[in-house]
């Protein structure tokens, strides 16, 4: 795990905005309209593959946080390469699955790079029967747990997992590892496919370090306002006063 954590978690930074969309014009649209409220994005696979990541070198460059959202999972020897080449990006965050194979080859892909790699647990669309259906012997904590400590052993930095899942994932990983969350709902937004979700208050009181939030965010009439509306949530979850 690389060191400093506390030192770049700068609570502003908190919100991570997922900017699902098909084309760049329309991610660059979205950026424009959100402006200085919010300082970290998140390029998923829809967009990369609908030509966005050259918006990851546009972002980096205009002083913005970028997690590039790949979600890797291959051959370690691929892992790796793939992982080397990403930090030479110079994004901040890259997702990987938590096999262990997995994870170890990106961390030996990212050494020497400012790269965090992130372990994705079981994706926040699933519950129990999801993960039966899907033939695992584990409900959805026990597979967060196993992953959790096996993610330790690998040295990445941090896990996506649900809010849900936090308070014992905090106890297993310690104060150190990043913890990040996706399905994120504020109170009376429409849950979409996400199964396991919380509130951002709820997920900031939990203990996550960063929120992961799309369309209750892209998807709202006023985006800033939204966007805005959760980084006081954020605030008050963490005592302080908002500063926008
Ligand atoms: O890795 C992720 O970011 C991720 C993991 C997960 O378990 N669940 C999950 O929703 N995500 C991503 O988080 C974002 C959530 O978007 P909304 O549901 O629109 O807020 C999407 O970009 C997902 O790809």
């Amino acid at each position: 795990m690389k060191p400093g954590k506390l030192a770049e978690q700068d609570r502003g930074e908190a919100l991570i905005v997922a900017l699902d969309f098909a084309t760049p014009e329309e991610a660059r649209r979205m950026i424009a309209t959100l402006g200085e409220s919010v300082s970290f994005y998140k390029i998923g696979m829809e967009l990369a593959y609908g030509g966005g990541l050259p918006l990851a070198r546009d972002l980096i460059d205009a002083g913005k946080k970028l997690f590039l959202d790949l979600k890797l999972h291959d051959i370690p020897t691929t892992v790796e390469k793939a992982c080397a080449n990403v930090a030479r990006l110079g994004a901040a965050f890259l997702t990987v699955h938590a096999y262990p194979q997995t994870m170890a080859a990106a961390v030996r892909g990212a050494s020497s790079s400012g790269l965090r790699i992130l372990g994705v647990t079981v994706m926040t669309s699933y519950d129990d029967d999801d993960l039966t259906e899907a033939g695992y012997a584990f409900g959805v904590s026990e597979l967060v747990a196993l992953r959790a400590r096996q993610a330790r052993l690998a040295g990445v930095d941090g896990l996506i997992l649900s809010a849900r899942e936090l308070e014992a994932t905090r106890r297993e990983v310690g104060p150190d590892f990043l913890l990040v969350t996706p399905g994120i709902r504020p109170e009376g937004a429409p849950a979409g496919d996400q199964k396991r979700t919380m509130t951002p208050r709820e997920a900031i009181g939990a203990g996550a370090d960063y929120l992961v939030v799309g369309r209750p965010i892209t998807g709202a009439a006023d985006p800033r306002a939204a966007a805005e509306a959760i980084l006081a949530d954020i605030a008050a979850a963490q005592g302080r006063a908002i500063v926008i």
